[in-house]
């Protein structure tokens, strides 16, 4: 046994589950212990390094949660929103450090999640980057200093494989830009304009979203007034921005007391 850390990656075989592998297996700050899969995956049973086209780790891709998590500290979790509430309570139940990437999830999957995390360390975020981050940090401050004369809209591009709109980070973006103006993100939101819509309501914040090819991940926050716009933007280039992040937030996360957190916690921004 050794005192660093040991990490299980969810969802193991997928574009993020990949990348988690490579970012752990590149750290000499963690280890990792499991790559889980579920049940009728192809991976399962085979070696990691089939699967990651990279050294040899003596590891077997597992479908097997409950020994998986019971050798972990800490659970690098980018699934779906399934998985990632039943992993939540697996992981509350070995004191692991679960660190969920999932977008997607609904008002019930967050309100287990929070159940979860009374009795562990959960750090969720809809994007786990440093550029992400800060650009929330922007988006609050801009629309705290703008009036409704700007109208605010969160326009995002990903991959052509991503399953869920508004993806997570635009949701991060909304809140914030809502939060800065001091209204529910709730109550203002708009997206997926379509036919007579009618004139745009002054005050809301819209979402649009694009899904074309490969591309990982751009967000732009617009404020647009008669005469002049803003922009603020982030464009992700390498999924690694995301891998790097979840890794921080699990070796941070580990003497942290049970509780729901963010990257803003992890980061300290
Ligand atoms: N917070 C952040 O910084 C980021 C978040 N994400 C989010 O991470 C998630 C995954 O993205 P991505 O890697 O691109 O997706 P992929 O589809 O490539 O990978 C998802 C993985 O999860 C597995 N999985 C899905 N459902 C279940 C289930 N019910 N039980 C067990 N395993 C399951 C899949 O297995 P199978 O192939 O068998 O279905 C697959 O291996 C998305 O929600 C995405 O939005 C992505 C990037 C950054
Ligand atoms: O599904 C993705 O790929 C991504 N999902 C996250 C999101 O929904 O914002 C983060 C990143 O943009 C990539």
């Amino acid at each position: 046994m050794t005192d660093i850390p040991g990490i299980v990656i969810t969802g193991a075989s997928g574009r993020m589950g990949q990348m988690l592998i490579k970012t752990v297996l590149a750290s000499d700050k963690c280890r990792l212990v499991a790559a889980l899969e579920r049940e009728d995956n192809q991976w399962v049973g085979q070696d990691v390094d089939a699967m990651i086209g990279g050294q040899a780790t003596g590891i077997t891709v597992t479908s097997d949660a409950v020994e998986a998590f019971a050798k972990a500290q800490a659970v690098i979790d980018f699934t779906a929103p399934a998985a990632t509430v039943a992993f939540a309570g697996l992981a509350a139940q070995a004191r692991a450090v679960h660190v969920i990437g999932t977008t997607g999830l609904s008002d019930d999957d967050l309100k287990a999640i929070n159940a979860a995390a009374r009795h562990a360390v959960i750090v969720r975020a809809g994007n786990m980057s440093l550029g992400v981050n800060l650009l929330v940090r922007l988006t609050q401050k801009v629309a705290a200093a703008l009036d409704e004369d700007f109208d605010i809209e969160v326009i995002e591009a990903h991959h052509n494989q991503k399953v869920d709109a508004p993806s997570g980070t635009a949701l991060m973006l909304g809140e914030a830009a809502a939060k800065g103006r001091g209204v529910s993100l709730k109550e203002v939101s708009d997206s997926g304009r379509d036919g007579m819509t009618g004139a745009r309501k002054k005050g809301d914040i819209g979402f649009s979203a694009i899904r074309g090819g490969d591309i990982v991940g751009e967000h732009d926050v617009l404020f647009a007034a008669a005469g002049e716009r803003i922009v603020l933007r982030h464009l992700a280039t390498d999924r690694a921005i995301f891998a790097r992040g979840a890794l921080k937030a699990a070796l941070w996360g580990q003497d942290k007391s049970p509780g729901e957190y963010d990257m803003m916690d992890v980061l300290g921004i």
